[in-house]
């Protein structure tokens, strides 16, 4: 299951979508076999590594030797209802059509059950519309969500079945109601009604793209290279974030009353030297109002042997408490930025994909106060601002 993104800022049609989707790495097998399900003659997929305006894309060819032109709503719904398809794939391609049929149904004012698909109810339709249900089935599983950005639509007049018709044509303009569009980067049908259709269906949510870190990008180009823009539609998986781990680790424990208070630093950087993932003091008052020390260790079960012989070697205690706990940790990473040209190290920690902290490492922002005469806490509060732009999404 991934969450997915699709940038139509510079429109969107059925074959550019399958492009798109196989250009994100799902297999043209799924779409393949979908497809097969439901086409009642041969279609076959083809890839092709294509450029539009310098960008690399992909395009999928829909090969077919289709012998009926038109198709009505009703031939296309038992094909649909008739196929071997996974629930999931079969539910988006039945929504899609339905919408087709709605669209063409109220733009030429005919009832639903009585629309005759022209160019839309061609094969190579059907492919575009099956192959892109099964694609994102594939990618967004039961749980996936798929967000569109406004949609680029186009502008001028094309020619069509119906004739000449201006852009955004009939359909798309029904299609599209509600949902975020502009004319976009170029002149002609940006957003043809397939494509419209299966934005407009699919999509959880239209916006800019969510949170998320990209695993796969795929980018979808049809047969048209206008050479104004690139004109390709691209799709953004998202990764899997890495979980927050949990582990059984040990913490030692010792009340301490007679040790030399001022050895207590040098035992604390023994024991993380030792291998300690944390080492503590408490102030406590002991048994006879005497005021005392707890020390806390914190380690992983294959540092526990080395970290108990710093305690004796290096404390008065004669006896430790032990216990197993349960350590639970979010996912960080380390990005380094620059403060009055002296490097700092920022820790940052994610959860569900969002940064919820970015530590500046205290010893570098201490070395670059030292070096500039700048307050440490401006040095921090500078490292904080620089590692924005590279750990917010
Ligand atoms: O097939 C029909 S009835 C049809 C209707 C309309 C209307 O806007 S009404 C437009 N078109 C044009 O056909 C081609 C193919 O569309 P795809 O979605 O199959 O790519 C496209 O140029 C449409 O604008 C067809
Ligand atoms: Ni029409």
């Amino acid at each position: 299951m991934s969450d997915v993104w699709v940038d139509a800022s510079a429109g969107a049609s059925g074959d550019m979508l399958l492009g798109a989707l196989v250009g994100a790495g799902v297999p043209l097998a799924v779409l393949q076999s979908a497809v097969d399900a439901v086409s009642p003659e041969p279609v076959g997929l083809r890839v092709e590594a294509v450029t539009r305006a310098g960008l690399a894309a992909t395009r999928v060819h829909v090969e077919v030797a289709d012998s009926i032109a038109h198709r009505t709503w009703v031939e296309v719904r038992a094909l649909l209802e008739g196929a071997p398809l996974e629930p999931a794939v079969r539910e988006r391609a039945r929504t899609v059509f339905a919408a087709l049929a709605e669209a063409e149904a109220h733009v030429h004012g005919t009832a639903v059950d009585d629309v005759a698909f022209h160019e839309v109810g061609a094969l190579d339709s059907l492919a575009d519309v099956v192959g892109c249900s099964a694609g994102l089935a594939h990618l967004l599983g039961d749980e996936g969500r798929l967000t569109v950005s406004p949609i680029a639509v186009g502008s001028g007049r094309i020619a069509s079945a119906h004739g000449s018709l201006p852009v955004p044509v009939p359909a798309v303009t029904r299609l599209l109601r509600g949902v975020a569009t502009s004319a976009g980067p170029g002149e002609g049908e940006l957003c043809t009604p397939t494509g419209a259709a299966l934005l407009a269906n699919l999509a959880d949510d239209v916006g800019p793209q969510p949170a998320m870190a990209v695993s796969d990008i795929g980018t979808g180009a049809g047969a048209l290279d206008p050479g104004t823009h690139a004109n390709v539609v691209r799709l953004l998986v998202a990764g899997t974030l890495d979980a927050e781990t949990t582990a059984t680790e040990l913490v030692l424990e010792t009340n301490v009353d007679d040790l030399d208070p001022r050895v207590w630093p040098h035992v604390l950087e023994a024991l993380l030297g030792a291998g300690a993932a944390d080492a503590w003091l408490t102030p406590i008052v002991m048994k006879k109002g005497r005021p005392a020390h707890t020390l806390g260790v914190l380690t992983r079960p294959e540092h526990v042997e080395a970290v108990r012989a710093v305690i004796w070697r290096e404390t008065s205690s004669i006896g430790v408490r032990e216990h197993a706990v349960t350590k639970r940790a979010l996912p960080r990473e380390e990005v380094t930025v620059e403060v009055a040209g002296h490097p700092v190290r920022v820790k940052v920690s994610r959860a569900g994909g969002r940064v919820v902290t970015a530590q500046p490492e205290h010893d570098d922002c201490a070395a670059v106060a030292s070096a500039t005469g700048w307050p440490i806490r401006h040095v921090i509060d500078a490292a904080r601002v620089s590692s924005r732009p590279r750990v917010e999404p």
